[in-house]
């Protein structure tokens, strides 16, 4: 048996640089992966299969849509390995928030069924079948702080890069992502993000607060409890930065210390007992 923490995908900034002919949108996008998350167990199987646990696996949908599902039959395809798998998913993110807890998903089952399997598949094949997968895949497949250009596949890592606290929340609003990019307007200007000197939290915190999330104002108009969230983030002390994830609408405050992001999440998640409140490292 083995398994792995499927990390979520937080984008702490998200220009839209521009639009392709098939209607996907470019972006540049500064990504990190904190500390918690789903989980993938893999074990042998005679076939393959699937089962879900966990708070959030009502929301996830028909099983033999989901991702990892999907992950599983594709390297199959690709290195014509025969053999199956009981797959276990325990789904702790909230599901279709941005945050890309699918897209997680999928990676780690990648990188587990290919070591359970033994497949000879070097990382560029591997980023490959992600892409297909979704856009996202590839940054997950990675894990680390990153630049996402291109619709996903063009990926800088960061390093060196500072440790901080994020606070996530998600007032369980959900927003379509084909609708928020439709209601989007192309900005004519891009903040620059190519990082420098990322030591420390300083000079990334002064960086973040030159950019935006370009789908946020889209996403607030679909769902304007987002900008509640926004507003409760950013009027903890101690947060930095407030700004939504990737499409939403999961929202994060970024902080220095543990102790300040820790008591603010038990303030919040007193106050609004609806909402998923979680503190993760970076
Ligand atoms: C917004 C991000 O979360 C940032 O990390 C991702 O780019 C989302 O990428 P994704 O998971 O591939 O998004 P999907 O949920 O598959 O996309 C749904 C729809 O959103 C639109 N879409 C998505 C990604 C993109 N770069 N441009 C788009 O225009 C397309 O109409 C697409 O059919
Ligand atoms: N393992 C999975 N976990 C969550 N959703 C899944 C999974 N497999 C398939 N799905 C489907 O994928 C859709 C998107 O879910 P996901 O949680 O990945 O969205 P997201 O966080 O908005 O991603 P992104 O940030 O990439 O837009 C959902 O509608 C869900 O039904």
């Amino acid at each position: 048996m083995i398994k792995k923490i499927a990390k979520p995908k937080v984008n702490l900034c998200l220009h839209v640089t521009g639009k392709r002919d098939d209607g996907y949108h470019l972006l540049e996008s500064l990504v990190v992966f904190p500390d918690g998350g789903d989980e993938i167990i893999v074990r042998q199987g005679k076939d393959l299969s699937l089962s879900v646990s966990g708070p959030f696996s009502d929301d996830i949908g028909d099983i033999s849509d989901n991702l990892v599902l999907k992950a599983a039959r594709l390297l199959q395809q690709h290195t014509g390995c025969r053999q199956g798998a009981e797959i276990e998913l325990v789904k702790n993110l909230p599901v279709a928030s941005g945050i890309g807890g699918g897209s997680a998903d999928a990676a780690a089952a990648l990188l587990l069924l290919a070591k359970l399997w033994k497949c000879s598949l070097g990382p560029e094949e591997l980023q490959d079948i992600g892409l297909s997968l979704g856009a996202d895949v590839p940054a997950c497949l990675i894990e680390k702080p990153l630049i996402m250009a291109g619709i996903g596949e063009d990926i800088s890592e960061i390093d060196p890069f500072p440790g901080f606290y994020i606070l996530l929340i998600n007032s369980k609003t959900k927003v379509s992502t084909p609708e928020v990019f439709k209601n989007l307007n192309i900005p004519v200007d891009r903040p620059n993000i190519e990082p420098f000197d990322l030591t420390t939290t300083g000079p990334l915190f002064s960086l973040l607060n030159s950019c935006r999330n370009d789908l946020q104002p889209a996403a607030i108009k679909i769902a304007p409890d987002i900008s509640k969230v926004l507003c409760v983030l950013e009027a903890q002390s101690g947060c930095k930065l407030a700004r939504m994830s990737g499409s939403g609408a999961t929202c994060f405050g970024l902080f220095e210390l543990k102790v300040t992001a820790d008591t603010a999440a038990s303030k919040i998640a007193q106050e609004y007992p609806d909402w998923w409140v979680k503190v993760m490292p970076v």
